[in-house]
């Protein structure tokens, strides 16, 4: 069931439809329209994964769309229409998928847009197709710099990375060109604690070298002695998804297992046996480090001759985690004096590391070609996580595995979604009140609701705010992704304050108060006593309503345009202004007045289908009686 319609919060809706490809790579998609879906088109899924946004047949929040042009965010409105035309012909987005991906997955993404495999590209031929395309899926091969964005010239929507790690994606970047960023952080989380258990056990038995060693035709049993992992002391660095599953695993080996992570629950480790310590404490009483944190620059480099100078002498480091994370010239160094006696190491600063690698090459390093992630079942699962968040995202819906914007919980987003119309709406309406839109700094949002402020989350509706104050004074096309970056960039300040009324809990807001201080209004009637413009916006049966103006309660539907005016309150007004609207053929769809007092200052809001011309505002500005008024186009 559709409801009102508001501009694209996340991404651009694409329709999908069977249309030749290359009407598809031309076309555009933007965002109008906020819905509920009852039920999604059923795609042709093999599904294996509990989390699913086709198979679920409750509501999910979908932003559709329909404004503006992939080849130039800040379009025109003509270009937009033939856009718009287009997306409603029914074209199908373009997705270039830039690294091997499960056929599963292949088949998700098949089942709504044009899929172009093109593996290997240079950066050069990357940035060349980029401009083609609404989306992109890579894993950790691909760099998504941000010439990569620039190229892109706004039409790449999402980038969805196949995997977890997300430090070959210019976030920064994607941010700023309002790209959303999507992951698949579980589906390879067993895959790589397994391959953290094998090269443990590899490396510690010597079986690569041993392997070679036998394929060379000897036998060197006395060279090949291996330790034992029973009732050594293993430091998991990096308690998260990967870390905990390679500590369970460790425990049932008969290690001693503790780990280091400032952002893991002490009662999670303890829950499995692992006590959480600090980082020296991890390092210099451990036999075995194992690496599982992200490569950020918090991590770069963490490990390096300052780290080696404390370790236990003889210690064995397994990396499933990021090359970066190791200074691998001070892990050489720390090799050839035997500080570290192996090392086994999946990951490396460069991949593929130089042929002449002396880590690679040294005897007592086991290493394997970034192979945590890549067993059948995690390809598999992590191809369908993605399609399935990738697909999501053009589809409108914010994703549950966005890494660039606010994951908000499916049933918050099911609840917010008549009030993010409202915060959106709210915003555009305001800002069409100040006289020169451009200079406004300063915004307070006042919420007032029955809800402890912990239970509102309202970081959907301050970005619809944003959105809806930024959109008609600029070309910067905006969503949930960029609408913080841009209204620090413009220096907009919004401030948010929540006001306990009593009422019920069950509604998450009861008003939205927006202010703009330290402006000029051109409609006088909207500003208080201390100089803010305020309106003030609520919603009645489902629908978003402008409750009021200034100091003025009024009462219309947030549809359409909108006439504002200001009279002195007496009989026929309402009939005046009705009968010049009406010969003008501007059809009315709603009216309501809020007045101070009988026969003093009122407000009429008037709710028109069509805009009407200069010449029907201007005879309405010369009704007798009538002060000021202010057409809005919501
Ligand atoms: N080799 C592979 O194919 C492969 C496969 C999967 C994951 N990975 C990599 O493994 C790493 C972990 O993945 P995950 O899914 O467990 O991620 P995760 O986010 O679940 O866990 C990372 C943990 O590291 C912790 N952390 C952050 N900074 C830290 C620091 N300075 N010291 C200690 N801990 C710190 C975090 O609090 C978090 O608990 C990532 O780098 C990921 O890219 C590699
Ligand atoms: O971060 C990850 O998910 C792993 O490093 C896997 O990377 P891959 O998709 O390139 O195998």
């Amino acid at each position: 069931m559709a409801t009102a319609s508001a501009k694209s919060l996340l991404v651009p809706r694409v329709e999908t439809s069977t249309l030749s490809s290359t009407r598809a790579d031309s076309a555009a998609a933007a965002a109008t329209s906020l819905q509920f879906l009852k039920s999604t088109p059923s795609l042709p899924l093999k599904l294996s994964h509990s989390r699913s946004c086709f198979r679920s047949r409750s509501p999910s929040l979908v932003i559709t769309n329909v404004l503006k042009t992939q080849d130039s965010l800040s379009t025109s409105l003509s270009q937009g229409r033939d856009l718009e035309t287009g997306s409603r012909l029914g074209m199908k987005p373009t997705i270039l998928v830039s690294e091997k991906l499960g056929e599963a997955g292949l088949e998700v993404l098949r089942g709504f847009a044009n899929v172009d495999c093109s593996y290997d590209l240079s950066p050069e031929e990357l940035c060349q197709k980029i401009s083609l395309c609404d989306a992109l899926i890579v894993r950790s091969g691909t760099k998504v710099t941000r010439e990569v964005f620039e190229a892109a010239k706004g039409r790449l929507k999402v980038v969805g990375r196949a995997g977890v790690g997300i430090d070959n994606v210019d976030l920064q970047a994607a941010t700023e060109f309002g790209c959303l960023v999507v992951n698949a952080p579980t589906a390879n989380t067993v895959a790589a604690a397994e391959h953290g258990i094998a090269l443990l056990a590899a490396m510690t038995r010597n079986v690569a070298q041993a392997d070679a060693s036998m394929k060379a035709g000897k036998w060197q049993r006395s060279k090949y002695v291996g330790v034992s992992l029973v009732g050594k002391t293993l430091a998991v660095m990096g308690f998260g998804k990967v870390g905990s599953e390679v500590a369970r695993r460790a425990k049932g080996l008969g290690m001693h297992v503790v780990s280091h992570d400032p952002y893991a629950p002490a009662d999670r480790a303890r829950a499995i046996g692992v006590d959480l310590v600090s980082f020296d404490e991890a390092i210099s009483t451990a036999d075995f480090i194992s690496l599982h944190m992200p490569l950020t620059p918090a991590t770069s480099k963490l490990f390096n001759d300052e780290t080696f100078s404390k370790v236990k002498k003889g210690v064995r480091i397994i990396n499933v985690a990021r090359g970066g994370v190791i200074d691998e010239d001070a892990l050489v160094r720390a090799l050839d004096n035997g500080v570290v006696a192996q090392a086994a190491l999946d990951v490396f600063c460069e991949e593929p590391p130089p042929k002449d690698s002396k880590l690679v090459q040294h005897e007592n390093v086991t290493v394997t070609p970034h192979l945590g992630a890549s067993t059948k079942e995690a390809q598999e699962g992590v191809a369908i996580e993605i399609a399935e968040a990738v697909v999501g995202a053009l589809r409108g819906e914010l994703s549950a595995t966005a890494v660039n914007a606010p994951m908000v919980p499916q049933e918050v987003l099911s609840e917010l979604a008549p009030y993010v119309m409202l915060a959106e709406k709210l915003g555009r309406l305001a800002v069409q009140l100040v006289a020169g839109g451009s200079g406004i700094q300063s915004v307070k949002v006042v919420y007032r609701s029955a809800r402890d402020p912990d239970d509102l989350d309202t970081r959907l509706l301050r970005a619809m705010i944003t959105k809806g104050i930024i959109e008609p004074i600029s070309s910067t096309f905006i969503n949930l992704v960029n609408a913080d970056f841009t209204a620090k960039q413009k220096g907009l300040r919004i401030s948010e304050e929540r006001v306990f009324v009593d009422g019920s809990p069950g509604s998450p807001v009861d008003s939205i108060q927006i202010h703009i201080s330290n402006v000029q209004s051109k409609f006088a009637s909207a500003l208080l006593d201390n100089g803010e413009i305020c309106v003030e916006g609520r919603v009645k049966y489902g629908v978003p309503h402008l409750t009021c103006v200034g100091a003025f309660n009024v009462d219309v539907s947030l549809d359409g345009n909108l006439i504002l005016c200001r009279q002195v309150d007496q009989p026929g007004m309402i009939g005046k202004v009705g009968s010049i609207l009406g010969e003008q053929n501007v059809n009315v769809s709603f009216m309501s007045v809020g007045r101070t007092m009988p026969k003093k200052q009122a407000i009429m809001a008037i709710g028109v289908d069509e805009e009407p011309d200069k010449e029907t505002l201007k005879m309405i500005g010369l009704v007798p009686s009538i002060e000021e008024f202010v057409f809005l186009n919501l």
